[in-house]
């Protein structure tokens, strides 16, 4: 079941919620989270050097308003999430959100002893994830880009409901598609990841591949060489950011 147990501030303000009520949180992240902002230059014309508004006057003279964007990038494990999200929050000067360090311990311990995730294990995750972006461009960030397998569409819808808490915010998903031997490969040859390779099974058996009605969905084939792949992700974003300013 959806949960609305944990207010998003909005504009600032925290509503009253169960949760603000009860002090409690029911779900926190594992270890430190990753939420990063690497200080390199922006890509020209996406966000001046603190990596906040985007808007600016135009020639006409008139203030164009401020768009934020979250950047969520999806796929099963192995498919180059947090590679590409990296290179995006690099390349747009954008805090980063890690998904996986989001997950409660339980769920990272279940992983790891090759147990999928049930829907139940993931909902306060997918919420969670939902919360930290909305804070972060609350607390003055023009976007984020952030890391979570959402396999199902229903996933995806709970990330959906994102824009409603903030005007002229836009969500993109960028699917990251490969074949299982792909995918496999790749998370055996990953050093230190508490994934085993045994769950690719899992995740494409579970996994709804973004249908053509689900139109905020930029799909990107990662069987090509990483340089490729990024350059493909952020050119694709670049596009997706004009046609919003338009
Ligand atoms: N296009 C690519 N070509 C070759 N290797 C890649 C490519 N993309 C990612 N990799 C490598 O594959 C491995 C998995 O990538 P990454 O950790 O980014 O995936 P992920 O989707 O974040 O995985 P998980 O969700 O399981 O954490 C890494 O070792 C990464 O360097
Ligand atoms: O929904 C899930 O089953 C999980 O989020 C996984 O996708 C992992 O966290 C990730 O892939 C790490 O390898």
């Amino acid at each position: 079941m959806l949960s609305y147990d944990n207010a998003v501030a909005v504009n600032g303000q925290t509503p009253a919620s169960p949760t603000n009520i009860s002090g409690a949180r029911t779900a926190v992240p594992t270890t430190s989270p990753k939420v990063t902002r690497v200080p390199v230059p922006a890509v020209s014309g996406t966000s001046d050097v603190h990596g906040q508004a985007m808007n600016g006057v135009q020639t006409n003279g008139q203030v164009a308003p401020v768009e934020h964007h979250i950047w969520l990038v999806t796929g099963p494990a192995g498919c180059g999430k947090s590679t590409v999200a990296k290179y995006l929050a690099v390349s747009l000067n954008l805090p980063y959100i890690e998904g996986d360090e989001y997950h409660p311990k339980a769920n990272v311990e279940k992983m790891s002893n090759g147990i999928p995730l049930t829907d139940a294990d993931r909902w306060d995750w997918l919420t969670l994830l939902r919360e930290e972006s909305l804070r972060l461009i609350n607390a003055g960030h023009a976007g984020v880009v952030l890391t979570c397998s959402a396999l199902k569409k229903k996933y995806r819808d709970v990330i959906r409901v994102a824009p409603y808490f903030v005007p002229n915010l836009h969500l993109h998903f960028i699917y990251l598609s490969a074949p299982e031997e792909v995918l496999l490969r790749r998370v055996a040859a990953r050093p230190n990841h508490f994934m085993p390779p045994s769950m690719v099974a899992s995740q494409l058996s579970i996994l709804e591949p973004p249908s053509e009605q689900e139109v905020d969905v930029i799909s990107i084939d990662v069987t090509r060489p990483i340089e490729q792949v990024e350059a493909e992700a952020l050119d694709r974003v670049l596009r997706t950011m004009d046609r919003v300013r338009q």
